[in-house]
């Protein structure tokens, strides 16, 4: 058996847009109608959702007939989560509330084997299907992508230093912690919040790097995605379905 493409980590480092959907309702049919959907990445989150990791692995099998590509957020940037979820096969990450350069540097070390990393060695997890991988451990790193959440003020500080760090994919920007942590709580269309974050879009492009984002404004979305955002996710499954109900009851008032 090959190792899985991550069409994801290839389309971002080919300049591709990734269009993607937050998925925070914990289910498996969920996730499966949404990976038939037509967006390139969906993700899995266990931060902000009652995900727990028995049901993150009957997500990842329900994407499995599409190109999608699950990313999964762990509920905090630490090893332990990391090597869980690795195991269950996931190959790409959204570490959330990465503020320092070093913080960076040791997601990625979650995600290598010694001596690159501090990855744990499973045999026969879901990660290389069961053994049947038969390059998996040498090659695992090739398909494993690596993102991180500016989120902070000291995020936005370090933004540079945090982009130059080898092995980190992808920066992605928290919009509603970000517009919290700078005086904005709730406010995160606020004009003064979008051009900032159209700006630390521009500097991670800059960077050399590659900006992700989620919004569920439309207009938003298209304004990041001109300054160079290159993975967009552009609602979620929870605004989907209660947009979505509302609408289809008021046809009937
Ligand atoms: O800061 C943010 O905004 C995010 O990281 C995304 C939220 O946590 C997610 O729950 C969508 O609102």
């Amino acid at each position: 058996m090959e190792l899985p493409a991550n069409h994801f980590k290839r389309g971002i480092y080919a300049g591709e847009q990734q269009l993607g959907l937050w998925c925070s309702l914990a289910s498996n049919l969920t996730v499966e109608i949404l990976a038939g959907s037509g967006y390139d990445w969906l993700l899995i989150d266990t931060e902000h959702s009652p995900n727990e990791l028995n049901m993150v692995f009957s997500q990842l099998q329900a994407c499995m007939e599409n190109k999608v590509q699950p990313i999964v957020r762990p509920p905090v940037t630490d090893a332990i989560w990391a090597k869980r979820y690795l195991d269950a096969g996931v190959q790409s990450f959204l570490f959330p509330m990465v503020e320092t350069a070093e913080q960076a540097a040791a997601a990625v070390s979650y995600t290598r084997y010694p001596p690159e990393g501090v990855r744990g060695f499973a045999a026969a997890s879901r990660a290389s299907r069961f053994g049947r991988v038969k390059d998996y451990y040498s090659r695992a790193h090739e398909e494993i992508c690596v993102l991180v959440q500016i989120e902070s003020r000291l995020g936005m500080e370090n933004l540079e230093a945090i982009c130059a760090v080898p092995g980190i994919d992808g920066v992605f920007i928290g919009p509603g912690d970000l517009s919290a942590d700078i005086g904005y709580l709730g406010d995160q269309g606020n004009e003064a919040v979008v051009t900032l974050i159209e700006g630390l879009v521009g500097r991670i492009v800059k960077a050399g790097n590659r900006s992700g984002i989620l919004t569920g404004d439309e207009g938003l979305a298209r304004r990041y995605i001109a300054a160079g955002n290159i993975f967009t996710a552009v609602g979620s499954d929870a605004g989907l379905l209660a947009r979505g109900s509302e609408a289809l009851a008021r046809k009937f008032r």
